[in-house]
């Protein structure tokens, strides 16, 4: 029997003696026990969150994936960091994005690199979906000379840290709690990324001496019950149809706050269903490949009276285009030293395909490719956040970022299904 099966679990498991003084002696020893086990229990607790000084300790009261601590500094972290953010091109820029072992994350970062700009990457690694996928996005990056720190935007001190090795010039905010039904799931994590990040990622960037320039991701799940189409930036988007939706929409307030007081510069892109290699198992387009390969049935929801559910899926690469062309056109922020100096550059672009795509024409294209029958089950749009359709009216970033999406869904899905099949026969198995 070990010794810790003395320690009661609950006050209930104390018996009552005959002896009132012999019940109180054990009630004290047990007292004692317990108040030494509790010590012992807090030390390690403590022991745990603070055993290494550049380890973040994060409140507990977050989602349990903030509860991880990583490990980051030392001369030798600070020469990975200087070197991937070292500018290799005339007239570079040197970005930090966060949520670099992301989708787009990988996707940007990758070119920017290769484009000859300075960039860090910064992720914590979450496991909303499988992380083996992010940390072979992040050996891919690596090979390609960009390294990215693990760590949370809400630790403070790495932010800063990293502010004080580089001076960047932009940020490429990246790092998100995504998906729209999750939010149902796990509340907390979206407010945990989505708002209290962001504004921890703010608030070392105002205070960033030079201040840099902000692009960040913002959604096209803004527009929430929003009707009139397509989807104007000058549209209501005060009606979010999941949490997901209102944290990103209170991303753009706070974007503004931050904006008007500071002087910093921000560009919120509104980006509208990406797909492509390297993308989000969690996402349709992902898992119904995965399924009709696996010969499973996929969901396809249906709005009422048999009503089209419908996206703007937009390639990769159409986005990666739209975040480079925002970085480049990205006015300096105004202010120093946490005051602003005059007024700073605020935007917000959607970044769509303009040709919205019913969900199962989609599963159409996918059969098509795959060659293999989908089994179809279809079912009522959830009422858990998905918004019937969307559609982007992209004439603003048209005109100031250059922006032109150039690759349909049956183009973009064939490539998606090509990186899919190597990827996976690799040995690599998509779980879910
Ligand atoms: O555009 C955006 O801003 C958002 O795009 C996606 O959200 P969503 O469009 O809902 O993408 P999917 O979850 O891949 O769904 C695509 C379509 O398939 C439908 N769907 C989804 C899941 C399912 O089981 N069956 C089904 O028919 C959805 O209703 C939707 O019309 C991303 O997941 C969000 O992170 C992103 O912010």
């Amino acid at each position: 029997m070990s010794h810790l099966d003395n320690i009661p679990s609950t006050p209930g498991k104390f018996k009552m003696d005959k002896s009132p003084y012999i019940h109180r002696l054990r009630w004290h020893s047990s007292l004692a026990k317990l108040t030494l086990w509790s010590f012992v229990f807090l030390g390690l607790i403590l022991l745990f969150f603070f055993r290494s000084p550049s380890s973040s300790a994060l409140p507990s009261d977050l989602s349990r994936r903030s509860l991880r601590t990583y490990n980051w500094g030392g001369p030798d972290w600070e020469k990975r960091v200087r070197s991937s953010a070292r500018v290799r091109s005339r007239n570079g820029i040197s970005v930090l994005v966060t949520g670099a072992a992301g989708f787009v994350g990988t996707h940007v970062s990758a070119a920017l690199k290769r484009r000859g700009d300075g960039v860090i990457g910064l992720d914590n690694f979450n496991d909303y979906y499988d992380t083996s996928l992010k940390r072979a996005r992040q050996a891919l990056l690596e090979r390609t000379g960009v390294f990215i720190v693990e760590g949370d935007i809400n630790d403070s001190t790495l932010l800063r840290k990293l502010f004080e090795v580089v001076a960047f010039t932009h940020v490429m905010h990246l790092a998100a709690q995504a998906g729209v039904r999750y939010a149902m799931e796990n509340p907390s994590s979206y407010v945990h990324s989505n708002i209290a990040g962001l504004v921890s990622l703010l608030e070392v960037c105002k205070s960033a001496n030079p201040q840099p320039a902000i692009v960040w991701a913002s959604s096209s799940s803004v527009y929430g019950l929003n009707s009139k189409v397509p989807f104007s930036e000058r549209d209501r988007t005060d009606q979010p149809a999941s949490l997901y939706a209102a944290t990103k929409k209170a991303g753009e307030e706070i974007a503004h706050t931050y904006n008007h007081i500071y002087g910093l510069s921000l560009t919120g892109l509104r980006f509208f269903t990406v797909y492509g290699p390297w993308g989000r198992p969690d996402m349709a387009y992902f898992f119904f490949t995965r399924d009709i390969l696996k010969g499973k049935s996929i969901p396809i929801f249906e709005a009422s009276n048999h009503g089209t559910v419908a996206r703007d899926f937009t390639y990769i690469d159409d986005i990666v285009k739209g975040c480079l062309a925002a970085l480049d056109t990205a006015e300096k922020s105004t202010g120093s030293g946490g005051k602003k100096r005059g007024p700073a550059q605020l935007r917000v672009f959607n970044l769509g395909n303009t040709s919205p795509v019913p969900v199962s024409d989609l599963v159409s294209i996918l059969e098509k490719i795959l060659k293999v029958k989908a089994k179809r089950q279809i079912m009522k749009l959830p009422r858990n956040g998905d918004v019937q359709f969307t559609h982007a009216n992209i004439s603003s970033a048209q005109r100031e970022l250059g922006y032109k999406p150039t690759t349909d869904l049956q183009t973009g899905l064939k490539k998606f299904v090509r990186w899919y099949l190597s990827y996976y026969s690799g040995g690599k198995k998509a779980t879910g």
